[in-house]
C-alpha cells in the first residue's frame, strides 16, 4: 500500500496551468487514497485487538495451569524447612494448639513465596494466615485493610501477644508516621516491626508511602503483602471499593513479594477476576469448606402488619433468646430506629447502630454490647466487617440482605465460639421490591437480589445447599446435619408442590387488562387485584379469587419473577424508583406443568434439643411456658393471623416453648397436580407461645466477652494515651431519640 507524505507546497510552486477539474481529480483521488488507509487502520486495530485476546487467553492458559500444577502440591505437611518454628510460633507466641482448615496450606504457600487466595468462612481464622508468616519469616508484611477498628483490634492483640505492629492511616499522629516512613526507608536491618497495617486509600494515595515501601523492598525488607477482604477488588463483588483497583500495581512494583488476598465470600466469578485485578493469576487459591457446621438457618414468614413484626421479634427475644446476645439486621436507618425503639418500650436492651449516629455513639452501642449489657444490637450494614464477639447466639434478618454475600457475611457473625447459633430471616415478597428498586442499577445488583430472594423461598432444597450452589461448593444434604429449616422438618413435614400454570395464566390476564386501561401494576397491587381487592377498575371479571393464602401467593408471584414468568420494571419517579410487574420473557407450555414447591412456615426446632445441643445452659425459670401466652392474646386482640384455624393444644404450647410457628398439615390439599383444579388453602397455621422472661439477671458473660470488651476500654485507653482520639464533643450522658417523643434511650456512661 503506498502511503504519501504530506509536502508542504510553497506558494510560488503552485501549477498555475491546473484547471479545477485537475484539482477535483487529484483532490478525489487523495480522499480514495486516505479511504484506503482508514480501512486498513480498522483492519490493523481488530487485527491488534485479536492478538491482544488471543494473547491474553495463553496468559490465562498459562496462568491457570500454573495455579492448577499448584493446587496439586501438598500444602498440609509439615516437612518444609521452617516447619518446625512455624508450629512452636503457633503454640508459644499465638497460643493455638493446632491449625484451622487451609491454616497450614496456606502459611506454606507463602513461606514458598507463592501468591495465594484464600477464601475461608467468617471467624475461620484468616488473620493467622499472614500473621503467623510475619512472625516466622524475617522482614515486614503490610496488611491492607478497609477498616480502621478492625486494625486497631488485630494490632492490640499482635502487641498483646508480644509482636511488633503498627497501624498508618490518618488518625497516626505525625511523629508516629515519620518514625514508620523512616523504618521502612532505613535499609539496614535493625528495624523490629513485623506487621504494617494501612488503608487501601494510603496505598493508593500516599506517594510519601509507596516511596518508603519501594526503598524497603529493594533492601529486600518487604516479606508480604497480605489484602483483607479482597472480594473488594472485584466490581462484581457485592462490596466493591475503587481505592482497591490500585492495588493491582503492586505486582508489578514489588514483583518479589508474594501477595495473599483473603475473603469470607467470593464466587468463581469474583475469585478470576480478582485474580486478574491483581495480577496474580497463577496464585494457589485454597478454600475453607464454608459450612458453618455450628448455625442453624431458618426462614419465617414475616407478619404483614408492623405491629405483628415487633411482637414477633420480641416474643423471640424474650423467650428463646432471653438472656443471650445477638444481632437484628434491617434494612434501613428507619427500620433499625423503629425497631429498637419498639424493643426498648418491651423492655428489651435493644440499641440502634448505624452510620448516623456519631462514632462515639457507635464505639459505646458496641461496647457495651460486646459487655452484655446490651442484649441485641438493631442494625444497619454498619455494623459489619470486625465484629468478633464470640457468643452471638442469634442474628435475625428483618428483611433479606442484598445479597447472598452480605447475608452469609451478616448470619455468620453468630457463632464465632463454634456453639449452636441460629440464623434467622423474616421474609416477606415486598421486601424483595424493597432491595430490587435499591440494586437494580449496580451491575449484578438484580441477579444478587433475586439469589437472596431464592434462598428465601425455595422450599425444596436444604438451605445450605442454596448458599454452597452460590459459592460453587460442591454440597452434599446429609452434611446439614439437620441444621436448617427444610433439613429439620424434612421427615415429618410434607411440603407439597404445586402447579402454577393456572395461576401465571390468571396474573397474565390481569396485567393485561391494567395495561389495555394503561395502567401498571406494582407487585402489592397485582396481588391485590388478584384477590379482588383495591381499584375496582384493576379487578379482571375473568380471573377467581385464588384459594391460596396471600403469603403463599407472594411467594408464588416472587416465583414467577425469578423463574422469568414476570418480570420487574423499574421506574423512577422524583422521590423513589417503583418497581412495577410485567409478563417476563418465559411464557409456560401448555403441555408442561410449572411446578412450585411452596414455601412453608414452619416452626423453630424445639429449644430443649436446640439448646442443650449448644451446651446452653438454661434455667428452670426461662423453660417456664408462658400460660395462655401473651403472644397469643396480643395477636387476638390486634386481630392478627386471621387466616389461621385455630391452633392444636400441642402445638400452641410446644414444650420448651419459646416462639414457635407450628405447620399444620399440608398436604394434598394444596397439592394439585391438575391445571384446572383449585387450590384449597395450603397455608400452615401460626401458632405462638413464649416463655416468661422471668430472669432479669444481665446476660452471663463469659471470658470471651470480658476480653473483648476490656480490649475494646483497653485499646480506647491506648488511643486516647496517643492522641489519637478526637475530643469527646458529647456530655458523659448520650441520648438517642427514637422518633415517638416518649421513646427515649438513654445510655449512660456511668454504666461502664
Ligand atoms: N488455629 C486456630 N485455633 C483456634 N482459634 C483460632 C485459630 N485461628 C484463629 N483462631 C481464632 O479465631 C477467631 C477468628 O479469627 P479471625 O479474626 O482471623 O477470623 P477471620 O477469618 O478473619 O474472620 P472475619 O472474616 O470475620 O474477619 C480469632 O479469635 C482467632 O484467635
Amino acid at each position: 500500500m503506498e502511503i504519501d507524505v504530506p509536502i508542504e507546497i510553497a506558494e510560488s510552486e503552485y501549477d498555475t496551468d491546473m484547471s479545477d477539474v485537475d484539482y477535483d481529480e487529484k483532490i478525489r483521488s487523495k480522499e480514495k487514497a486516505l479511504e484506503e488507509v482508514e480501512i486498513y487502520l480498522v483492519k490493523l486495530q481488530d487485527r491488534k485487538k485479536q492478538l491482544i485476546t488471543e494473547c491474553n487467553k495463553l496468559k490465562d492458559e498459562k496462568a491457570l495451569r500454573l495455579s492448577k500444577k499448584l493446587s496439586k502440591q501438598n500444602w498440609d505437611t509439615e516437612t518444609f524447612s521452617w516447619s518446625k518454628e512455624l508450629h512452636a510460633t503457633l503454640k508459644n507466641v499465638f497460643k493455638l494448639p493446632s491449625f484451622r482448615p487451609q491454616q497450614l496450606q496456606c502459611c506454606n504457600a507463602i513461606m514458598s513465596k507463592h501468591d495465594v487466595l484464600l477464601i475461608a468462612p467468617t471467624g475461620g481464622g484468616k488473620s493467622l494466615c499472614y500473621q503467623l508468616p510475619a512472625v516466622v519469616n524475617p522482614g515486614l508484611t503490610v496488611v491492607v485493610s478497609p477498616l480502621l477498628s478492625l486494625m486497631e483490634d488485630q494490632v492490640w492483640s499482635l502487641k498483646n501477644l508480644g509482636i511488633e505492629a503498627e497501624v498508618l492511616c490518618s488518625t497516626t499522629d505525625r511523629i508516629q508516621s515519620n518514625a514508620i516512613l523512616k523504618m521502612l526507608s532505613d535499609n539496614s536491618d535493625t528495624s523490629i516491626m513485623k506487621l504494617l497495617y494501612v488503608t487501601p486509600e494510603r496505598m493508593a494515595k500516599s506517594k510519601r508511602f509507596l516511596t518508603a515501601l519501594q526503598k524497603s523492598y529493594f533492601s529486600k525488607k518487604l516479606n508480604l503483602i497480605a489484602i483483607d477482604e479482597v472480594h473488594c477488588c472485584s466490581q462484581w463483588g457485592h462490596d466493591f471499593r475503587p481505592d482497591y483497583k490500585f492495588l493491582g500495581a503492586l505486582k508489578q512494583m514489588f514483583p518479589e513479594v508474594p501477595i495473599l488476598g483473603v475473603t469470607a465470600t467470593a464466587t468463581s466469578k469474583v475469585i478470576v477476576d480478582v485474580q486478574k485485578m491483581l495480577n496474580i493469576r497463577n496464585c494457589l487459591i485454597l478454600k475453607a469448606p464454608f459450612n458453618r457446621p455450628n448455625l442453624y438457618y431458618h426462614v419465617m414468614e414475616k407478619p404483614s402488619e408492623k405491629v405483628e413484626v415487633y411482637n414477633l421479634i420480641s416474643d423471640l427475644l424474650k423467650g428463646r433468646f432471653a438472656g443471650k446476645s445477638g444481632i437484628i439486621y434491617t434494612f434501613s436507618i428507619k427500620d433499625a430506629e423503629d425497631l429498637a425503639g419498639e424493643l426498648v418500650t418491651r423492655d428489651i436492651q435493644a440499641r440502634p447502630y448505624h452510620a448516623n449516629l456519631s462514632a462515639d455513639r457507635r464505639t459505646l452501642v458496641h461496647k457495651k454490647w460486646l459487655k452484655g449489657l446490651i442484649q441485641v444490637v438493631v442494625a444497619t450494614v454498619a455494623f459489619g466487617m470486625g465484629i468478633d464477639k464470640p457468643d452471638v447466639r442469634f442474628v435475625i434478618h428483618h428483611t433479606m440482605s442484598k445479597s447472598m454475600e452480605n447475608f452469609y457475611q451478616e448470619s455468620g457473625r453468630a457463632g464465632r465460639d463454634g456453639k449452636r447459633a441460629e440464623c434467622i430471616l423474616l421474609y416477606r415478597f415486598i421486601d424483595m421490591a424493597k432491595i430490587t428498586t435499591m440494586m437494580f442499577s449496580e451491575r449484578t445488583g438484580l441477579q444478587n437480589a433475586y439469589a437472596m430472594a431464592d434462598y428465601c423461598i425455595d422450599a425444596s432444597r436444604c438451605r445450605r445447599e442454596i448458599i454452597s450452589k452460590y459459592f460453587s461448593e460442591v454440597w452434599n444434604d446429609s452434611k446439614c446435619n439437620k441444621m436448617c429449616d427444610r433439613c429439620y422438618h424434612v421427615d415429618c413435614v410434607k411440603i407439597p408442590k404445586i402447579e402454577i400454570s393456572n395461576h401465571i395464566f390468571d396474573l397474565y390476564a390481569i396485567i393485561e387488562s391494567a395495561e389495555a386501561i394503561d395502567v401498571k401494576l406494582t407487585g402489592t397491587k397485582l396481588i391485590d387485584a388478584w384477590y379482588k381487592k383495591g381499584p375496582m377498575n384493576l379487578r379482571c371479571s375473568q380471573v377467581e379469587v385464588p384459594s391460596i393464602d396471600r403469603y403463599w401467593a407472594e411467594q408464588i408471584v416472587a416465583f414467577m419473577i425469578l423463574e422469568k414468568y414476570l418480570k420487574e420494571d423499574f421506574h423512577f419517579t422524583a422521590y423513589n424508583t417503583i418497581s412495577y410487574i410485567r409478563k417476563g420473557p418465559n411464557v409456560p407450555k401448555m403441555e408442561n406443568d410449572v411446578l412450585f414447591h411452596g414455601a412453608r412456615v414452619l416452626k423453630l426446632p424445639e429449644r430443649d434439643i436446640a439448646w442443650a445441643n449448644g451446651e446452653v445452659a438454661e434455667t428452670d425459670s426461662n423453660k417456664t411456658p408462658r400460660s395462655a401466652s401473651q403472644a397469643e392474646k396480643r395477636r387476638r386482640t390486634k386481630g392478627a393471623g386471621s387466616s389461621s384455624k385455630k391452633a392444636k393444644p400441642s402445638e400452641a404450647q410446644p414444650s420448651g416453648s419459646s416462639y414457635q410457628i407450628t405447620p399444620t398439615t399440608v398436604g394434598s390439599s394444596g397439592a394439585s397436580s391438575s391445571k384446572s383444579s383449585k387450590h384449597k388453602n395450603c397455608r400452615n397455621e401460626v401458632t405462638a407461645s413464649c416463655s416468661t422472661p422471668t430472669s432479669t439477671k444481665s446476660p452471663k458473660s463469659d471470658s470471651g466477652v470480658l476480653n473483648a470488651s476490656r480490649r475494646l476500654l483497653e485499646r480506647e485507653n491506648i488511643i486516647k494515651s496517643n492522641k489519637m482520639a478526637k475530643p469527646r464533643t458529647s456530655p458523659s450522658r448520650d441520648v438517642i431519640y427514637v422518633p415517638e417523643e416518649e421513646n427515649v434511650i438513654e445510655i449512660t456512661d456511668d454504666d461502664d
